[in-house]
């Protein structure tokens, strides 16, 4: 497998940014941003008696690799303080499954169904001991979300359909990225890869997986990656750490799909050209095997004639 180190770059401007860093379209570790006093405020203690006993959805796992084909790990609620001094221990006296289960926070909106997760309205009280880098214009600004998670527990590689500032404030991770070009080689399930373990993957089950190229960086505390929509990203969190990911929509708001309050919804126009391309595999059926075949390989000549761009690498 091919690999490659993310690009840092350090006192990067806005205007720097926009010119030098977005337009390539690649992931980027920025350093040296201002964060605001969140950096060193944000520990353990003062995360607890700030947030009082508001209830967070956390997901829970007995192993540290959360599996959502086997669905290895369960949901509960907890009060934030709770979750956090759970989370940041790594051996519990009350637990849930195991006594070193290891917990993660992806906060959600008020009505997860309707609303969409922002500090500024689930969590005022600490939502301002964070500046968030405003590299793109606020009306742009999809949600803010908090990732807290355990020394240890590991995300399975997915992607998100809009550009993402994935801040670290405390604690360390290791983020794996792979191309949107090399889905081919992931072997999705929706917007996740069944490959789970992507330092000794099952090379008979997914033998193409060796073809995508690697990427990978090493985020400290204070540390912002940026994170292009349609890359996929896998995190481990070599420490008990707090981050907070923005998501900001880089089309106009037309292409998105109003439903969607993750951020991980095929845009509209790419879910209905699915949904034609599905009745036409259908039409396929209709025909005998020998016909099918030709017609299909016709067919994937075209969407690639038509569809690739020639201009990225
Ligand atoms: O840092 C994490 O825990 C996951 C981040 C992520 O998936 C995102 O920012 O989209
Ligand atoms: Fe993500």
């Amino acid at each position: 497998m091919e690999r490659q180190r993310v690009p840092h770059y350090t006192g990067v401007t806005r205007e720097r940014f926009l010119q030098d860093v977005y337009p390539l379209r690649k992931p980027a570790v920025l350093k040296g941003i201002d964060l605001g006093p969140c950096v060193t405020k944000w520990t353990v203690d003062y995360l607890c008696q700030a947030s009082g006993k508001k209830e967070v959805k956390v997901h829970v796992s007995t192993v540290p690799q959360m599996n959502f084909l086997s669905k290895n790990f369960v949901y509960r609620t907890l009060p934030f303080d709770v979750f956090v001094k759970r989370a940041a221990e790594i051996k519990h006296s009350d637990y849930f499954l195991s006594e070193d289960e290891k917990y993660y926070l992806r906060s959600l909106g008020d009505d997860p169904r309707k609303d969409i997760a922002d500090l500024r309205k689930q969590f005022p009280f600490l939502a301002d001991d964070i500046q968030i880098p405003e590299y793109f214009d606020k009306e742009q600004f999809f949600s803010s979300v908090f990732r807290i998670s355990s020394e240890g527990l590991q995300l399975w590689t997915h992607y998100d359909i809009m550009d993402n500032f994935l801040i670290q404030v405390t604690g360390k991770k290791r983020v794996v990225l792979f191309s949107p070009r090399d889905a081919p080689y992931l072997y999705l399930s929706g917007t996740k890869s069944e490959v789970l373990d992507v330092d000794k993957p099952n090379m008979k089950k997914y033998p193409l997986f060796i073809k995508a190229r690697r990427y990978e960086c090493q985020l400290e505390a204070g540390d912002v990656l940026f994170i292009p929509a349609l890359w996929f990203h896998n995190v481990t969190s070599e420490e008990f750490g707090v981050g907070v990911n923005v998501f900001w929509k880089q089309l106009p708001s037309e292409y998105y799909d109003k439903t969607d309050t993750y951020g991980n919804k095929d845009l509209t126009a790419a879910s209905r050209a699915i949904q034609i391309l599905d009745r036409a595999l259908k039409t396929l059926e209709e025909l005998p095997e020998e016909y099918r075949d030709f017609y299909g390989r016709r067919m994937a000549l075209r969407i690639q004639e038509k569809t690739y761009s020639s201009n990225y690498e």
